[in-house]
């Protein structure tokens, strides 16, 4: 079914607080975006910026002080039983039975929405985990407990998928292993709201990022264009050996440069320039360069580092 083009979510001057007037916390704090059918849409911030708060309240489990949703076309709250079935929700991995196998997990997950067990076993084969079927949940490692529980949330093959913080908790390469997994969710047209604090995964995975911190939203658009939008230096690094720092300083177009034991860091807004000048004085052997990250915009944003 689709939603005759419009946008999958809509969401217009959302806010929630929680506490009373002496201890008041402002978890969304008058947010508006919308998100487009077929997009994979990133909520990122640290903790506590009121990610989970608005995820909650655009499925329809939280109510909103203010504000609008408008999910599929519909609004979620009071819960809405024509737009339950169109979406899907991952649970967090303590929701699981889990004295239940993976397959007996994913099963009845797909029988309460009257999809056939073999279409849960296809799932649990398309999230790499057919080897495990039959291992009880609590016996699945961190990594396979996210795959079964995303397997869960896609099992009735909603339109519109929402994951919260999806990777927290795993080891880097365990995070990078799902990355390729969630990657592919929105092959089929599939909507993707994904929250995280992990910098580099809204990078990786999102064709749009809302940035968010203290229930505000900061800025909105794809990676490429809130980097772009920075005008943060690149970052070009070269071995000692290759050059020493005054020699890097003349070299035309460097703005300033970091010298360590480690290495020599040549920061500039003409990376062109410089690496056509590097490359004519030789010196390109073991050179890495580093272009502005999400984490700068967030620097630029706030006026503060990023901690998750
Ligand atoms: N049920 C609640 N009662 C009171 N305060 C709450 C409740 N849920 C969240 N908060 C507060 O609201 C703010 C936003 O929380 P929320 O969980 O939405 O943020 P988050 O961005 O998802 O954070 P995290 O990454 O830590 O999950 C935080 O200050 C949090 O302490």
């Amino acid at each position: 079914m689709t939603n005759s083009g419009g946008p999958a979510i809509e969401v217009v001057d959302l806010a929630k607080a929680y506490g009373d007037s002496r201890n008041l916390v402002r978890a969304v704090d008058g947010v508006t975006f919308s998100v487009a059918e077929g997009e994979f849409f990133g909520i990122l911030g640290p903790n506590g910026a009121g990610k989970t708060t608005t995820l909650e309240m655009i499925e329809g489990l939280r109510k909103p002080d203010a504000g609008t949703i408008t999910l599929l076309g519909q609004s979620p709250w009071p819960r809405n039983p024509a737009v339950l079935p169109r979406i899907g929700v991952q649970l967090q991995s303590t929701a699981f039975f889990d004295r239940l196998t993976a397959r007996e997990q994913i099963r009845t997950m797909a029988s309460l929405y009257g999809v056939q067990p073999a279409v849960a076993d296809e799932w649990l084969e398309r999230v790499g985990l057919a080897d495990k079927a039959d291992t009880r949940v609590w016996d699945l490692s961190g990594g396979q407990a996210q795959r079964l529980s995303i397997a869960c949330a896609l099992v009735h093959d909603p339109e519109v998928v929402f994951l919260d913080e999806p990777t927290a908790a795993l080891d880097p390469q365990a995070r990078r292993n799902l990355w390729e997994l969630l990657s592919g969710l929105t092959d089929s047209g599939r909507t993707v709201v994904l929250t995280t604090h992990y910098m580099d995964e809204a990078e990786v995975l999102c064709d749009r990022v809302a940035i968010v911190d203290h229930g505000r939203l900061l800025q909105l658009d794809s990676p490429a264009n809130l980097v772009r939008g920075l005008d943060a230096p690149t970052r070009i690094s070269v071995s000692p050996g290759q050059l020493t720092a005054d020699e890097a300083r003349a070299v035309p177009g460097v703005d300033d440069v970091d010298a360590d034991a480690g290495s020599i860091t040549l920061r500039t807004r003409e990376p062109a320039r410089v690496l056509t000048a590097l490359a004519e004085q030789q010196h390109l052997a073991g050179i890495s360069v580093q272009t502005g990250t999400l984490e700068d915009v967030f620097l630029s944003l706030t006026g503060r580092e990023y901690r998750a």
